[in-house]
């Protein structure tokens, strides 16, 4: 249902719309109908791997194989953790008429999972790919510690917008000045939960002072009781008294939201 209503949403040109799938999981869909996908967490693997304080709170809203019928541009992944790169969904994908975009350690997972060395395309900080004419990924900079040594964050430029998905990090004032001097941020998509070094609400409004975009969306939280803390209100109320200029959009879980 919820893919249904993506695809019958019209997007106009210079929009794309952003629809949240719970933890670190967005879609997107350009005007030209391109749909991109980062970090679905589609399944319960995290309780079964990890424990029961991993058992996902919220249902997924979508089916690995109905995501395959969309013909996806890129598969993107941040990094090889579960609610990251979801093992059970991924080979729920059938057809799998797509690519895999992924540092390292993550294409090992896919190779563990059958999946062709010709879908997986590594990527690492500092790289670009084009896909296409309306759709760029850079890899940048994300530091996750020794959990993840090769997590990255991704820079999307489709249908004129520019989106940054920061994966899981810390706060960096450096590494996040060097990535605001190289591009025009419109939409900043930041983890909140300050656990396992990952930002916390806190972190995530000094990043958006210094990234500036126009709007900021958090992410990373209430899904997994072992990984997913997070001050939503927190960081709403922060938003407004600290940088009432840069639009702070909380998003539901399957809520979608058009970016201009
Ligand atoms: N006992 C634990 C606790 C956590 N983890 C993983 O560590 C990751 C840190 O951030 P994440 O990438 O969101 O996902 C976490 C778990 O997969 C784990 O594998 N075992």
């Amino acid at each position: 249902m919820l893919l249904t209503k993506l695809q019958q949403l019209q997007v106009d040109e210079g929009s794309v719309a952003i629809c949240f799938l719970g933890q670190a999981g967005f879609l997107f869909k350009s005007a030209s109908e391109q749909y991109v996908i980062i970090d679905p967490y589609f399944s319960n693997v995290c309780e079964e791997r990890i424990g029961p304080a991993f058992k996902r709170l919220m249902p997924s809203l979508i089916d690995p194989e109905q995501v395959d019928e969309l013909k996806l541009a890129a598969y993107l992944m941040t990094h090889h953790h579960e609610d990251h790169l979801d093992p059970v969904g991924i080979v729920q994908m059938n057809n799998k008429a797509f690519t895999f975009y992924a540092p390292p350690a993550s294409i090992d997972c896919l190779k563990e999972l059958d999946i062709p060395t010709s879908r997986c395309i590594p990527i690492a900080e500092g790289d670009t790919v084009r896909i296409g004419d309306d759709l760029t990924i850079h890899a940048v900079f994300a530091d996750h510690g020794e959990l993840a040594p090769d997590a990255v964050g991704l820079v999307i430029e489709m249908s004129g917008t520019t989106i940054y998905h920061m994966g899981d990090t810390c706060y960096d004032a450096e590494a996040f000045h060097r990535i605001a001097d190289t591009f025009d941020i419109d939409l900043v998509i930041a983890p909140i939960n300050g656990k396992f070094g990952n930002m916390d609400e806190t972190d995530a409004v000094k990043a958006a002072e210094i990234l500036n975009p126009k709007c900021i969306i958090p992410c990373h939280f209430w899904m997994l009781p072992g990984n997913s803390g997070g001050d939503v209100a927190g960081f709403l109320e922060q938003m407004r008294e600290k940088l009432p200029h840069i639009q702070p959009r909380f998003m539901t879980l399957g809520e979608i939201t058009l970016l201009r």
